[in-house]
């Protein structure tokens, strides 16, 4: 983390740019301030256009500060950190813009609030300039604060390659990653980047509800309804705190081996194609792109779940059944006989289920950018792959330890119903089993020579059975 957080304190640039190049920003706002800066520490002259070139508050030590027309005569490449609505203004300056590299840097609070893109409608209103769209994924406080991973990419188009160059080099000083986007008419897209939220998230978290509502529904009706229509009782308060805490550590456990399932469905289907260079399916392609959020969404219910049970003690139901409990056998003077497979059980399954979760929590922390960039890639596939199958592993023990005998016992199935945690042991065991046959030495050792590279070629002819090789 400190590493990370130092590299992000040092000045960016990879190197002064030649002779002080002169830039121009308009607008002395938010964006202009802090891009201003960042270029004046990279080694840029700054000068602002402003409205109000004696007003408009404290500007970056170093920078300049005129009328729109006289700093746009300066430079010649000017950045316009205004918002769309005003660039009515930019007509009055169209005269001084002629042949320069005009930078659309700007965004919409919304899809589809105007006919053209920002950077488009921007090219129409000043045709002899070359408008290049950039710098719209970065914020303010990125750069101000140093960017993130996220932060770091900047997306790029424009119709003049020469103008796009100019651009290019100019983010690649500030130490952005620039990717280009094409021509102008790309704008639209770049220009709707900012505005998804949290695309990475939604399958995870469409997962993530899905199980909850299932699962919920499902001991519903085999908790509460069933007590009440079979034996007519009302159990209802279950809902609150027993109920939640079996949805959760079976959501979590869910969603903990799903991270775990695509790693061995992609390594059984490199072993049946007997390549690793044939592209695997979308689906699996996006289900391995979303696996950190899973994993950090099953973090989050094995949270809730330790939360819950470190509640069970306190809770009025739970107090209430062992003093009732207690002067029962008082007063029918029983008293009730140690039973050490009990212990056993217990202690077992709640000390598999803590260092489940205490992996289970390293895992997030080496997930955190700041965290895994400190490590090699050896070391966060390491903690990953070799501690995530451990993890897994110990939380699925802990749910087989919880159901102990049970599995045996007919009345476990009401309604010819299997209960929760049962369902809910089928994928993990499933992914285990075949994690188990991955790591067996023939297996393994075909897999990494296919991931060195190796092809099974043809029918006949050398290494056609990589199971057997
Ligand atoms: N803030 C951010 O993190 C990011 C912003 N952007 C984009 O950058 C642009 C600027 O954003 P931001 O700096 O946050 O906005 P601000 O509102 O902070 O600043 C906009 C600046 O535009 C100028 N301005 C305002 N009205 C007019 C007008 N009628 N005519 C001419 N100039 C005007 C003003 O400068 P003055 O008074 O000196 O003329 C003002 O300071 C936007 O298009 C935004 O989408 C893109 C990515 C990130
Ligand atoms: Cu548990």
């Amino acid at each position: 983390w400190i590493r990370s957080y130092c590299m992000s304190l040092r000045p960016l640039g990879m190197e002064p740019p030649p002779e002080r190049e002169l830039l121009c920003i308009f607008g002395t706002g938010d964006l202009g301030r802090s891009l201003g800066q960042r270029l004046l520490q990279t080694g840029y002259r700054v000068v602002y256009g402003s409205r109000r070139p004696h007003s408009c508050g404290p500007l970056p030590p170093g920078a300049q500060v005129m009328s729109h027309t006289e700093a746009a005569q300066l430079a010649a490449v000017v950045i316009v950190c205004v918002h769309r609505e005003h660039y009515d203004f930019m007509e009055e300056v169209a005269p001084q813009l002629k042949g320069k590299v005009l930078v659309d840097v700007s965004n919409n609070s919304k899809k589809g609030l105007y006919p053209e893109s920002n950077a488009e409608f921007l090219q129409s209103l000043i045709p002899a300039a070359s408008v290049v769209k950039a710098f719209n994924t970065v914020s303010a406080w990125s750069l101000q604060n140093g960017p993130s991973d996220a932060h770091r990419q900047v997306f790029l188009c424009g119709d003049k390659a020469e103008a796009k160059q100019a651009v290019r080099e100019l983010a690649t000083r500030l130490g952005l990653s620039v990717l280009d986007r094409g021509s102008l008419s790309a704008a639209r897209e770049v220009e709707d980047f900012p505005l998804q939220l949290f695309p990475e998230w939604r399958l995870p978290l469409c997962i993530a509800t899905g199980l909850t509502a299932f699962f919920f529904f499902y001991l519903l009706i085999r908790d509460v309804i069933y007590a009440y229509v079979e034996q007519d009782k009302d159990i209802s308060f279950r809902i609150m705190v027993s109920l939640a805490n079996k949805v959760f550590p079976i959501v979590s456990l869910i969603m903990l081996s799903l991270c775990y399932l695509p790693g061995v469905m992609a390594a059984i289907l490199q072993l049946y194609r007997g390549t690793k260079y044939r592209r695997f399916p979308d689906w699996l392609d996006h289900w391995m792109l979303c696996r950190k959020q899973l994993g950090l969404l099953a973090l989050g219910f094995a949270f809730l779940h330790v939360l819950y049970t470190l509640l069970i003690p306190i809770r009025y139901y739970v107090r209430y059944k062992v003093t009732a409990h207690t002067v029962l056998q008082i007063r029918e003077n029983k008293t009730a006989v140690f039973d050490t497979t009990s212990a056993w059980r217990t202690d077992s399954y709640f000390s598999v289920g803590i260092l489940g979760f205490a992996l289970y929590v390293l895992l997030g922390i080496t997930s955190l950018p700041s965290v895994s960039n400190a490590l090699s890639w050896r070391e966060f596939s390491f903690v990953q792959s070799k501690l995530g199958h451990l993890t897994l592993l110990l939380c699925t023990l802990h749910t087989y330890l919880y159901g102990w005998n049970k599995f045996l016992r007919p009345s476990t199935y009401k309604w010819c119903t299997p209960p929760g945690y049962m369902l809910c042991l089928v994928v993990p065991s499933v992914v285990l089993v075949l994690k188990l046959l991955m790591v067996l030495p023939c297996v393994d050792r075909s897999l990494g020579r296919i991931r060195q590279g190796w092809e099974r070629t043809g029918p006949e002819g050398e290494g056609t059975k990589p199971l057997m090789a």
